[in-house]
């Protein structure tokens, strides 16, 4: 019987990310198109009989019972009932709280792939309205496909999007998406617009609307946000600190990369539509 599993979590890209309005409760109403890239952590989960979810690695400045991998895992383990436990060990590439989604999408492969080891037979629609009661970033990792988005970014549309190669910099400094939503100046009226209208106007029309508040509150980023706009459109992810443009070829990418090292760390991705987690499982 099939006891441990290998399998990756992939970041993502908000192409797009517009801000429509607030819900009563506060959070910010988006409209989004999220791109899977090839860029990934590892985690290896482990099946035990003693019913202990049991962390192998950590993550640096995250106590183990807030890290979101033991956090799902035990979340399953409760809505299952099963008597069974993990060892969950994580590798982790992807820069934390830089917009590429990893905390989430590390989250999204332990229920997944705990929903596999388990023999759970979970709905991907069941373990999706589970993770979202861990955040609202989860659902687009568990359905594993390039979707636009909406209502907290929970409300999924699959869509086919072009697959550049992306030049990523994380400008390192640490951004707090709680204080991006609570600026005074954040854009918060965009007017809705329909998905069909996002996808036509393609690339050159799309924007982030967080990226006035953050560049003006963290010049590091606007400085990486100007150098990348040299050699092809640029934009924040998500409320940051990651930027990132497109390219056609992973030779001008690379080269794009290798040239930005004195604005931070930098990464060269593809752009996806399905995610490497369900190629790998099949489902
Ligand atoms: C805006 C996105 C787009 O992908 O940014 P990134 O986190 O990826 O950068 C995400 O949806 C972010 O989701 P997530 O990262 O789960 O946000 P949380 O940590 O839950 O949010 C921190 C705080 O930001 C505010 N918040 C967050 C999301 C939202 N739609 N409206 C909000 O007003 C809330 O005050 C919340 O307490
Ligand atoms: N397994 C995990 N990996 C990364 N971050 C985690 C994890 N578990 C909890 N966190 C917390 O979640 C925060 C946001 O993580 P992450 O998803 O990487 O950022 P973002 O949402 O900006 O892309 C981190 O700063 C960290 O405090």
């Amino acid at each position: 019987m099939m006891t441990t599993l290998t399998l990756p979590a992939p970041a993502k890209l908000n192409r797009l990310l517009h801000i429509t309005g607030r819900r009563e409760d506060g959070y910010h109403r988006l409209q989004t198109l999220f791109q899977i890239i090839d860029l990934c952590d590892q985690l290896t989960l482990t099946s035990r009989d003693d019913g202990v979810i049991q962390l192998a690695t950590r993550v640096p400045g995250v106590a183990d019972d807030d890290n979101l991998i033991a956090r799902a895992a035990k979340l399953l383990q409760q809505a299952s009932g099963t008597h069974l436990g993990a060892t969950l060990t994580l590798d982790k590439t992807l820069p934390m709280g830089g917009g590429v989604g990893g905390g989430s999408s590390d989250a999204a492969t332990t229920l997944v792939g705990l929903n596999a080891l388990w023999r759970l037979g979970f709905s991907l629609d069941e373990l999706a309205a589970l993770g979202l009661r861990l955040g609202a970033d989860i659902p687009v990792f568990v359905h594993g496909h390039t979707a636009w988005a909406e209502g907290v970014g929970e409300q999924l549309t699959p869509v086919t999007l072009d697959t550049p190669w992306f030049v990523i910099i994380h400008p390192g400094v640490s951004v707090s998406t709680q204080a991006v939503f609570q600026d005074p100046q954040l854009t918060r009226d965009s007017r809705p617009i329909t998905m069909a209208r996002a996808l036509q106007g393609g690339a050159s029309e799309w924007r982030n609307d967080c990226e006035a508040v953050v560049k003006r509150h963290y010049p590091a980023i606007a400085q990486a946000l100007d150098w990348l706009s040299q050699h092809a459109p640029s934009r924040l992810t998500g409320t940051g600190a990651c930027v990132f443009a497109a390219f056609e070829d992973a030779q001008t990418a690379h080269a794009v990369a290798e040239a930005a090292g004195h604005h931070g760390s930098a990464w060269v991705a593809r752009g996806l539509n399905t995610s490497p987690l369900h190629d790998a499982l099949g489902c």
